[in-house]
């Protein structure tokens, strides 16, 4: 994690350490993490911009005199604008959207990928983020607002956190770095009640893409809301067309305009990991090292949450060697940080054999997703992970709702109500679904504690709602310092016993059938439009079919049950890709369900189902 001493430690990034003219923005910087010194001044767009110290830089310079981020740091204006760029790459904002989240290619060099998010097009992004923050809060003239800034460690991190800096400062709004950071811990920025740290935000930007290969990256906006919504993301994307648009005319203005604005560093992440260990301190009676003796291996998959190891186990008293991947690498050389991927669990089911550990933990890049493996190497992810918390949260609040995402098994289901006495609703697929699913029950009356998605996603009331992999990890180790202090249990197995009786398919696949978008088939149509076709085709098919059953409930998709298990066919929520899920007993039983939706969508010649005919064999 970016070390950076003392609560506040003025730094002003606005100058970025990769030069930004549009010949140059090809290249990247290789940000492992730590922010690097800027040691040249920068060239924007045919221009240097380069001003001097503001007076209240040189206050809080005053108050950390010493610190070594101070030492030897090149200090800017904190706008230190763009300047006037002669002309820029037109580009379809409305491209860069993934569902809730903004997502583009950010580094040059992989075929057939263009470079997208661009740093103007980040800087208009940002300055939108700040106009429709202003709009929703509404301006308040007794102060300025403050945006937090995090950045997972991809190697686009610090170009994209210097064009989002120029971007909220250009608009007037202050903007606090916190280097290498979680999405969970950024959210948390806006709810903070300490001043010392500048929080709480008002507003707040995690620069990631989660698992997405290294060439790609993105952002995740918050307010003390919650994160921002698809209808959201929309209206920040037009608004960044516009300013984009207006980019040339308007730079000289801005640049004066914004000259009030600044940027300082704070250490937020001693903040949210300190919260963590308070929590299992709590958790456990109260007790300094409820974790001693405890040996947990964390695998971070070279993304942001190695601070899990050293910031939060530890001060517990867990012991962590064998932990791997902690270091921040933006080329991911090890393995995906993704708990939902083979190779991730994998490595991390292997770290726990080898070192004959208590537990396993991984995290995605940004730490918004999570998963567990026991001391046996028993995965503790997807279905299983979902189980373990809700038999965590059902304890705490009897009868309480589950809310998942579609894919969930049966089995899954039948835990939940049968075993734990607790409602399992299957709702859609996408974190922001279901969160929203239990925010909304609970305000019809409908108690839930508990949104989790087999992707890792997970969110609990207790917890504001806030998607975090680092909380639900958090719970589990509650559970293991209050089983021993209780005398309870002393090891992983109170975690497995805890999923005990959760049924599990012999069999579970998931094809993704890709759409054409090309294919003349679509008749210029949308993917959406087509996908939809299919689906209802699936539907009739399936329907004059005594053999299989339609769920009842269902979401999303075409969800169906028969030969002992079950399938859903569903549009991916961003890809044009109709994903299929398929559990059974046994291969058998698969592939008559495989063949069922293979018989009904064949016809669908847009629709790539070669892999679904190889599974089939036909
Ligand atoms: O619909 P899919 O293509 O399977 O993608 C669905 C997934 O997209 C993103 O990764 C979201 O973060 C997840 O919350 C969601 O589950």
């Amino acid at each position: 994690m970016a070390a950076t001493s003392g609560k506040v430690v003025q730094k002003v990034f606005g100058a970025q350490c990769c030069p930004w003219n549009r010949q140059l923005d090809t290249q990247y910087c290789r940000d492992r993490s730590t922010p690097k010194k800027c040691n040249s001044l920068p060239f924007q767009g045919g221009k240097l911009a380069w001003t001097g110290k503001f007076p209240m830089q040189l206050h809080m310079l005053a108050k950390f005199p010493n610190g070594p981020e101070n030492r030897g740091s090149v200090y800017c204006n904190a706008v230190s604008s763009s300047g006037t760029v002669p002309s820029l790459e037109k580009v379809d904002f409305r491209k860069l959207q993934n569902g809730s989240d903004i997502r583009g290619v950010a580094v040059a060099g992989v075929e057939g990928k263009p470079v997208n998010l661009t740093e103007p097009v980040t800087e208009a992004i940002a300055a939108a983020f700040a106009a429709w923050l202003l709009n929703k809060k509404g301006a308040d003239a007794s102060r300025r607002f403050k945006v937090s800034i995090g950045h997972d460690s991809r190697i686009s991190a610090q170009k994209l956190q210097d064009a989002v800096s120029r971007g909220i400062t250009r608009a007037g709004l202050d903007v606090i770095q916190y280097g290498l950071a979680s999405t969970p811990a950024m959210f948390n920025s806006t709810l903070t009640e300490d001043e010392e740290f500048l929080c709480p935000v008002d507003g707040s930007i995690m620069i990631t893409a989660s698992h997405l290969p290294y060439n790609r990256n993105g952002f995740k906006f918050f307010t003390n809301a919650g994160g921002l919504g698809k209808s959201d993301i929309t209206d920040i994307l037009e608004r960044a067309a516009s300013i984009y648009d207006k980019f040339s005319a308007e730079s000289s203005r801005s640049s004066e305009q914004a000259s009030f604005a600044s940027i300082k560093r704070v250490d937020y992440m001693s903040v949210y990991t300190s919260d963590l260990v308070k929590a299992v301190r709590k958790a456990a009676g109260n007790i300094d090292k409820p974790l001693e003796g405890f040996h947990i291996v964390v695998d971070a998959g070279n993304g942001a949450g190695g601070f899990f190891a050293g910031s939060v186990l530890e001060p517990l008293g867990a012991i962590t060697t064998g932990s791997q991947f902690l270091e921040p690498d933006g080329f991911f050389p090890n393995h995906i940080p993704n708990p939902e991927d083979k190779a991730a669990m994998r490595a991390i089911t292997q770290a726990v054999l080898n070192n004959k550990a208590d537990l396993g933990i991984i995290f995605d890049t940004d730490v918004d997703r999570s998963a567990a493996v026991d001391s046996s190497g028993r995965e503790l992810n997807r279905n299983r992970l979902i189980a373990l918390m809700s038999a965590i949260v059902l304890e705490e609040h009897p009868g309480t709702t589950i809310v998942t995402d579609s894919v969930t098994s049966d089995g899954l289901t039948a835990f939940i109500e049968k075993k734990l006495g607790g409602k399992h609703h299957r709702f859609k697929r996408g974190y922001k679904n279901v969160i929203d699913e239990g925010i909304r029950l609970n305000s019809i009356g409908e108690e839930s504690h508990l949104a989790i998605e087999t992707s890792g996603h997970g969110a609990l009331k207790e917890n504001h709602w806030l998607d975090d992999g680092a909380y639900l990890m958090v719970k589990l180790l509650n559970k293991l310092a209050s089983a021993r202090a209780s005398g309870t249990g002393s090891g992983s197995k109170v975690l497995t016993d805890l999923v005990e009786g959760l049924e599990e398919p012999g069999i579970a696949v998931e094809l993704r059938l890709k759409i054409d978008q090309n294919h003349p088939d679509l008749k210029g149509g949308s993917f959406r439009e087509y996908g939809e076709a299919v689906l209802k085709q699936l539907e009739n098919t399936t329907s004059s079919d005594p053999k299989l059953q339609k769920a009842a409930v269902n979401y999303e998709g075409i969800r169906v049950s028969g030969f002992g298990g079950w399938f859903l066919l569903r549009l991916s929520l961003h890809d044009p890709v109709l994903p299929l899920n398929i559990e059974a007993p046994s291969n058998e039983e698969a592939l008559k369900l495989g063949l069922a939706v293979h018989d009904a969508v064949k016809e669908f010649s847009a629709l790539d189902t070669s892999a679904l005919g190889k599974f089939v064999q036909v």
